[in-house]
């Protein structure tokens, strides 16, 4: 039975941190608005909530850099106001953003403001060598800490803000999504870690919108909505219902309902592309894009399905071959620049806001209507904008993807990390594109939005677009994607749609276990433009024995077939990861043919999110 407690009760741990009745505004936004929080010593205790609910606006109020507008606050029985007074009372924080200097080594960058606590008691030989110890220790591999943060890829730097809270054992860690730039096998470091500070009896707080991970990490979780708490649940009672009934205050599931793909009704194509090849070196093929379709791109980080959508949408150019798109008078307009995109009502969404999204100097309205002020000009040489129609826009966009906002006139960076992103999609929405194409745009957005998201996308395409949707989460695709393809070395390795369409199949194809039956398949309009690798057919022609769930595996002949040292992210949907059998039967051939094979280890969870050593045989 679910009981939410909004006072507690319990035995365990002191309370470390009382927040009663807070409220924070800014402006007209109201961040906080009579919020009231607790924890204990020796918990992790999760705050969940949709976009703009006040979660981080929480967390800086607990770290003791946000000043609040009324209410009682007391961290460790003192109410810090500034970060060096937080950080004396031993509260490290880890916010949402990736704070590192890209020109200062690491070392620098872990020390950076701690001096006042290190620089008299640690020589600079020590605190290098405590760096290169910290880092190694949570990112599982040795770190130079001379290394200038500029040249490290993101999960390190991330690595490099929680080493910062963790140089000296803090009584309370807040962690702001701080697993978001994280993969699988790091984030379960981070999770073992955090677990041991918190038996030595550290009070951590953690806000994030992977639910699953929430739930297995979780002692007690407090939920948001609109500003204030609207319950606390207990660990036995933290499930991914619960949370999601809390949040939306109603029994919505949050769920797409059934899992099947759903099937395209229309034949007419929106998009086709010939002998493209998306790198110098990747095999080049052939594409099809159907109206009506809602296509998946999925792959392994860097194996080429991030330059494949980009070459689609005008953003960048394709190393050899032609993107058509199909006009509305009925023909082929060539894709070959930005400007051809939007001029034949492509439109393109970017998950990475930072690097090519938002204007940060323009307003939250500006932003979303941007690409259309010159369109709506109206009046000849001295032509002004029709504001009217842009705000109706804006303001359907914003109704149909629930955006927070105070005042559309603020700048877009007032908005939570959530609805900025939602200012995105709604510009691209906006655009009212035949095809519009999607590169990982669900980062950070809440459970309910994406819900609403998907929805959104499926009527778009019935109703004759298209619409291409990278993600690095395939349980998105779920009961949303009409099919899905996976890329490897910078071209299609395998397709799925219909019943074949299951995040355990897409997974294994992403580490190369699939025998590429789906780009044969007439339906998916993908022709490898080269020979087909010999090593696919092989595969696919020889069905495996038994009747659990087997992957083949493939391996370099260079690499022993022992397999225990790499890991297999688990397959959508919960705690419970692939079955798979991971004895490796190798194919020499197709070994040559997909050069990053690797093998596999099984990594499960009991319901108590205790891993199994061994996993499930
Ligand atoms: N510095 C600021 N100036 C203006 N408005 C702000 C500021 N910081 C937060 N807000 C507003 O306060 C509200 C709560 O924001 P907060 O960042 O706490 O939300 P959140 O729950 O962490 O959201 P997300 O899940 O999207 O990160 C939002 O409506 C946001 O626009």
């Amino acid at each position: 039975m679910t009981s939410i407690a909004p006072e507690i009760a319990q035995p365990a741990g002191r309370e470390t941190i009382l927040v009663r009745g807070v409220k924070k505004y800014f402006g007209p936004t109201r961040a906080l608005d009579g919020a009231s929080f607790s924890a204990r010593a020796g918990e992790i205790h999760a705050i969940v909530g949709g976009n703009g609910c006040g979660k981080s606006t929480m967390a800086k109020v607990v770290s003791g850099i946000l000043p609040v507008d009324s209410g009682t606050v007391s961290i460790l029985g003192e109410t810090p106001s500034t970060p060096a007074e937080s950080r004396a009372l031993g509260i490290s924080t880890v916010y949402q953003e990736v704070l590192v200097a890209d020109e200062s080594s690491v070392v620098d960058n872990i020390f950076m403001g701690s001096d006042r606590l290190f620089s008299k008691t640690l020589s600079q030989d020590r605190k290098v060598a405590r760096a290169a110890e910290l880092m190694e220790e949570l990112s599982g591999e040795p770190i130079d800490p001379h290394a200038l943060v500029g040249t490290l890829p993101l999960g390190l730097k991330q690595w490099i803000t929680i080493a910062r809270a963790l140089l000296s054992e803090p009584k309370i860690l807040i962690l702001d999504e701080s697993s978001a730039a994280l993969d699988f096998d790091s984030t379960e470091r981070l999770f073992a870690r955090m677990r041991a500070l918190r038996d030595r009896g550290t009070t951590i707080l953690i806000v994030t919108h992977r639910i699953a991970e929430l739930v297995r990490i979780s002692d007690r979780a407090t939920v948001f909505r609109d500003g204030r708490d609207v319950g606390v649940l207990e660990k036995a009672d933290i499930t991914e219902k619960n949370l999601l009934r809390l949040m939306t205050g109603d029994d919505r599931s949050g769920g797409h309902g059934h899992a099947e793909a759903p099937v395209p009704t229309n034949s007419e194509r929106a998009m086709k592309a010939r002998k493209l090849a998306v790198w110098p070196n990747s095999k080049p093929f052939d594409f099809d894009l159907r109206r009506g379709e809602v296509l998946g791109i999925a792959g392994l980080d860097g194996q080429g399905q991030d330059a494949f959508v980009r070459v689609l949408a005008g953003v960048m150019s394709a190393s050899q071959g032609m993107v058509q798109v199909a006009s509305r008078d009925g023909s082929w307009q060539p894709v070959r620049n930005l400007a051809e995109a939007v001029a034949n009502k492509v439109a393109y969404v970017s998950g990475d806001r930072k690097r090519e999204g938002i204007f940060a100097s323009l307003s939250i309205f500006e932003n979303m209507v941007m690409p259309l002020y010159r369109e709506k000009k109206r009046g000849g040489i001295l032509g002004f904008i029709d504001r009217g129609t842009l705000s109706t826009l804006f303001k359907r966009e914003a109704d149909n993807l629930l955006i927070k906002f105070g005042v559309k006139e603020d700048r877009i960076t007032s908005l939570s990390g959530g609805n900025q992103q939602k200012v995105l999609i709604g510009r691209g929405f906006a655009m009212r594109p035949d095809v519009i194409i999607l590169n990982d745009p669900a980062r950070g957005i809440d459970v309910g939005a994406k819900t609403e998201l998907y929805r959104h996308l499926r009527n778009y395409a019935e109703e004759g677009r298209a619409v291409i949707y990278l993600s690095s989460e395939i349980e998105e695709f779920l009961g949303f994607a009409t099919r899905v393809i996976v890329f490897r070395d910078g071209a299609p390795f395998d397709a799925f749609d219909g019943r074949g369409l299951e995040p355990k199949r897409v997974l294994e194809a992403m580490f190369g276990q699939t025998g590429g039956e789906g780009l044969a398949s007439a339906t998916f309009g993908l022709r490898p433009g080269a020979p087909q690798a010999s090593g696919m057919a092989a595969a696919s022609a020889e069905p495996l024995p038994g009747d659990g769930v087997r992957i083949r595996v493939d391996m370099p002949a260079d690499l022993k077939p022992n397999p225990v040292s790499q890991v297999l992210p688990h397959a959508a949907g919960g705690s419970s990861p692939a079955a798979v059998d991971p004895s490796p039967e190798i194919s020499a051939s197709h070994a040559r043919s997909i050069p990053a094979a690797k093998p596999i280890r099984i990594v499960e969870f009991g319901e108590n999110g205790v891993r199994i050593e061994g996993g499930r045989r």
